[in-house]
């Protein structure tokens, strides 16, 4: 299991394609692990060196005692870089995954070609919110998150058509570690990027979904409005799109990453 030690933290990571290719990196959400990712790798990896990872506290990483705060979790994916050799990738992360994107873009420029806030905020939820749920997690476990996973990440037509899916992703969920789970919570309960996007340089495809309840079209519409180089993709999707609509995930992403403009 190919993996980067970091402060005693493991980072458990998977490549596909050629090496001598552009990196694409790939950050997952909350509660998921890097087969989030499995389609875009597919339709990706002929064209591009994929790197995807857990996220600490996440599938086969280590989930150390939280809290941990977005600067770890942008340290994480710059020690992946590090240890692959990659001096610079383009940046795709969804919603937390996004958050450490656009973390990325602010303090190490230099590492990011172009840049892929998907289902993302600069602020996501709130401090009480986040804080509650940590709390909730750490008293009680992944259960009731996972339970009522499906309605936050998809629509209902997709999450009803898609039941197998829904239920393998809830799953993972359920059996993610509570600890490094909290811990993530923690991170974004205190995570406020809105002072500093506007210093994101780097070209940004910004994708939201139509009908995601999490992080909303107007807070992709207000990541456009503070990062100059930047323009928005509108899915038809929930919260997790590149799920639910892996097909135009994959092609807006391509079709980004292939521009010579914005
Ligand atoms: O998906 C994320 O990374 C953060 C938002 C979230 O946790 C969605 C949910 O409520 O499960």
């Amino acid at each position: 299991m190919p993996v980067v030690h970091l402060d005693g933290v493991a980072i458990h990571f998977e490549t596909a394609g050629d090496r001598r290719r552009p990196c694409l990196l790939l950050s997952n959400s909350l509660g998921t692990d890097l087969s989030m990712w499995d389609a875009q790798t597919d339709a990706l990896a002929s064209a591009y060196f994929v790197v995807r990872y857990d996220t600490r506290g996440h599938g086969r990483s280590s989930s150390p005692p939280g809290p941990y705060t977005v600067a770890q979790l942008g340290g994480d994916a710059l020690a992946l870089l590090d240890h692959l050799d990659i001096e610079r990738a383009h940046v795709c992360g969804l919603s937390m995954g996004g958050v450490t994107a656009q973390w990325l873009a602010v303090h190490a420029p230099h590492r990011v070609l172009k840049l892929v806030l998907a289902n993302t905020a600069a602020r996501v939820g709130t401090r009480d919110g986040w804080m509650d749920r940590a709390a909730s997690v750490r008293s009680g476990g992944l259960d009731a998150i996972a339970e009522s996973s499906a309605s936050r990440w998809f629509t209902a037509g997709w999450a009803a058509a898609n039941a197998a899916i829904a239920a393998r992703m809830a799953d993972k969920l359920r059996r993610q570690d509570a600890e490094g789970y909290a811990a993530c919570c923690e991170a974004l309960a205190v995570a406020d990027l809105r002072g500093d996007t506007t210093r994101i340089a780097a070209p940004t495809l910004v994708i939201a979904g139509r009908h995601d309840p999490v992080t909303t079209v107007a807070d992709g519409e207000a990541l456009c409005s503070a990062i100059g180089q930047s323009q928005l993709a509108v899915l038809e999707a929930s919260h997790i799109s590149n799920v639910e609509d892996p097909a135009s995930f994959s092609a807006v992403l391509r079709k980004f990453l292939t521009q010579r403009k914005l």
